[in-house]
C-alpha cells in the first residue's frame, strides 16, 4: 500500500506503475473517491463546530429564543448522522483501492509483460557433463526406491509427493544446513506454522488478488499460507519497534501450501510443483532507507547463490521485468537452478524488496532517530524450498551406477557420507 499523499502528488507515476505491472486499478477513480471523502469529511467537521457553536448559546438565551436552538441542534444532529453512511462506503472504497495500489518499481527494473521479458543478469558454476545418459529426478527416486507417486495419488491426489528412505534424509539435511548457515549469518532461525488469518495475507500483499491460491478451512478464518512470509511478515503487526529492534532478520522454517490454481498442466510430473511443501525463508524488516533496503537485498540474494554454491549446483540469476514481479515489489530477483533432465534452469529462489508497501499494510513502523514514528522497509528471499531443490540436487549429483554424490558441505548433514542410494 502507498501512502495516500503519495499518490495524490504522483498520480503519474502511480498510473504508470499500475500499467507497466499490469494491475487493473484506476488512479483517477480512486483520486475522485478520496476527493469526495475530503469534502464529506470537511461537511461533517462544519456542521460539527456549528452544532457545537450552538449548544454553547442555548444556556445564554433568552426562553423565546431557545425552542429554536435546540431545534437547530437537533436538525444539525440529524444531518451529521445521515452523513455517516456515504462516508462509511467511502471510507471502506479506498481503503479496498489503496490495497490494490501497486509499488513503484526501482529504475532498473525493465519492463515487460510476463516472466518471457525477465533479463538474466549472470551464470555461475560448471553445468554437469556426464559421460552416461542422465535420469530425471523421478527416474533416480524411483530407482532408488525412494518415491512411491502411485499410492501417494491415490491418497492425495494430484501435485502430491512422498519420500522413502535415503532420499527422506536429503530432504532434511538440505533444510536443517540452509538453517545452520543462515543462522551462521545472523539470521533468527524461526519455525513456524503456516496457519494464519486473513489479515496477514493482506499484510504480505497476497490479498486481494490472490485468495485462489490459498487452502480455506471449512468454518475457520484461519487458511494455510503459500509461503512462512505471510504469518512471519505479521508478526509484529500493529507494533512500535524501537530502532535498536532493527533489522529483524529471521529464517523460518515452514510447510507451505499452494492450491496451483491456474497451473494446470504445468510440472505435472514430479517435485517441482507440489501442493505442500517445506521452505526456509530469509525475512528482513529494516529501517525505511532505499540504501539500507538495497543492501539487504543484496545479502539475502548472495545468501541464497552461497547456499547453492556450497551444493555445488550451476545456477543463474535473472531480474523480474515489471509484468512478473507483483504488485508490491520495489525489486525482484529470481534465482534458477539447472535441471539437466529438461536442459533448463527452473526457478529455486525469489528474492524481493518492497520498500514500505508490505509494512504499509501490516502496519509495522518503528521510532526513527529523530523520534518519528515510521513504516519499515520488508524483504525476503527463499533460503531453500524442498522438495523442490531436490530435483536439481538429485540430478545433478548423479552418478553413473545411479548413486548420488553428496556435496561436501551437506555431508556432516548425513553423517558423514559422501554417497547415497544403492549402485
Ligand atoms: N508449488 C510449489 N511446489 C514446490 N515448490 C514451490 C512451489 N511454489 C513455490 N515453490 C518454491 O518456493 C520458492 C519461493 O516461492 S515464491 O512464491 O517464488 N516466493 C516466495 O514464496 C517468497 N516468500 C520467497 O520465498 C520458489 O522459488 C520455489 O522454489
Amino acid at each position: 500500500m502507498l501512502d495516500l499523499k503519495f499518490i495524490r502528488e504522483n498520480a503519474g507515476a502511480v498510473r504508470h506503475a499500475a500499467q507497466v505491472k499490469g494491475v487493473d486499478i484506476d488512479i483517477d477513480d480512486l483520486l475522485r473517491v478520496d476527493r469526495e471523502l475530503v469534502d464529506l469529511k470537511q461537511r461533517v467537521e462544519a456542521m460539527q463546530a456549528e452544532r457545537n457553536a450552538n449548544a454553547k448559546l442555548v444556556p445564554k438565551a433568552t426562553p423565546e429564543e431557545r425552542p429554536a436552538l435546540i431545534q437547530r441542534g437537533k436538525d444539525l444532529a440529524e444531518e451529521i448522522k445521515a452523513l455517516e453512511p456515504a462516508l462509511r462506503a467511502h471510507e471502506d472504497t479506498l481503503k479496498l483501492m489503496l490495497l490494490r495500489v501497486p509499488n513503484i518499481p526501482h529504475p532498473s527494473v525493465p519492463v515487460g509483460k510476463d516472466d518471457s521479458e525477465n533479463v538474466e543478469l549472470r551464470r555461475e558454476g560448471q553445468l554437469p557433463e556426464f559421460d552416461f545418459t542422465p535420469l530425471d529426478h523421478v527416474d533416480l527416486l524411483e530407482k532408488q526406491g525412494w518415491s512411491d507417486p502411485e499410492r501417494v495419488a491415490r491418497v492425495s491426489g494430484s501435485r502430491s509427493y512422498l519420500l522413502k528412505g535415503e532420499a527422506v534424509m536429503l530432504e532434511m539435511a538440505v533444510l536443517m544446513f540452509a538453517m545452520d548457515f543462515l543462522a551462521g549469518r545472523g539470521f533468527t532461525p524461526l519455525s513456524t506454522t503456516a496457519l494464519a488469518r486473513p489479515d496477514a495475507f493482506v499484510g504480505s500483499g497476497h490479498f486481494p488478488g490472490g485468495e485462489d491460491q490459498v487452502y480455506k478451512i471449512e468454518g475457520d478464518e484461519l487458511m494455510l499460507a503459500g509461503t512462512a512470509e505471510v504469518p512471519v511478515n505479521s508478526l509484529y503487526a500493529g507494533e512500535q519497534l524501537s530502532l535498536d529492534q532493527l533489522p529483524v532478520t529471521f529464517a523460518a522454517i515452514s510447510a507451505a501450501f499452494r492450491s496451483e490454481a491456474g497451473s494446470a498442466g504445468r510440472d505435472v510430473r514430479g517435485l517441482i510443483r507440489v501442493h505442500e511443501f517445506r521452505k526456509v525463508e530469509q525475512y528482513v524488516l529494516c529501517e525505511a532507507s532505499e540504501e539500507v533496503g538495497l543492501e539487504w537485498f543484496a545479502k539475502i540474494l548472495g545468501n541464497a547463490e552461497a547456499l547453492l554454491a556450497a551444493l555445488e549446483l550451476p545456477y543463474r540469476v535473472v531480474q523480474n521485468c515489471t509484468g512478473d514481479m507483483g504488485a508490491g515489489k520495489v525489486l525482484m530477483y529470481d534465482i534458477e537452478t539447472w535441471v539437466p533432465s529438461e536442459q533448463v534452469y527452473r526457478e529455486t529462489h525469489s528474492c524481493s524488496y518492497l520498500g514500505d508497501w508490505q509494512a504499509r499494510r501490516t502496519g509495522l513502523r518503528y521510532r526513527d532517530a529523530g523520534g518519528k514514528l515510521v513504516f519499515a522497509h520488508t524483504l525476503n528471499n527463499t533460503g531453500v524450498a524442498a522438495p523442490r531443490i531436490l530435483v536439481p540436487l538429485l540430478e545433478n549429483h548423479q552418478q553413473a551406477d545411479g548413486t548420488i554424490r553428496i556435496p561436501e558441505a551437506l555431508r556432516p548433514y548425513l553423517g558423514g557420507r559422501a554417497v547415497i542410494g544403492q549402485p
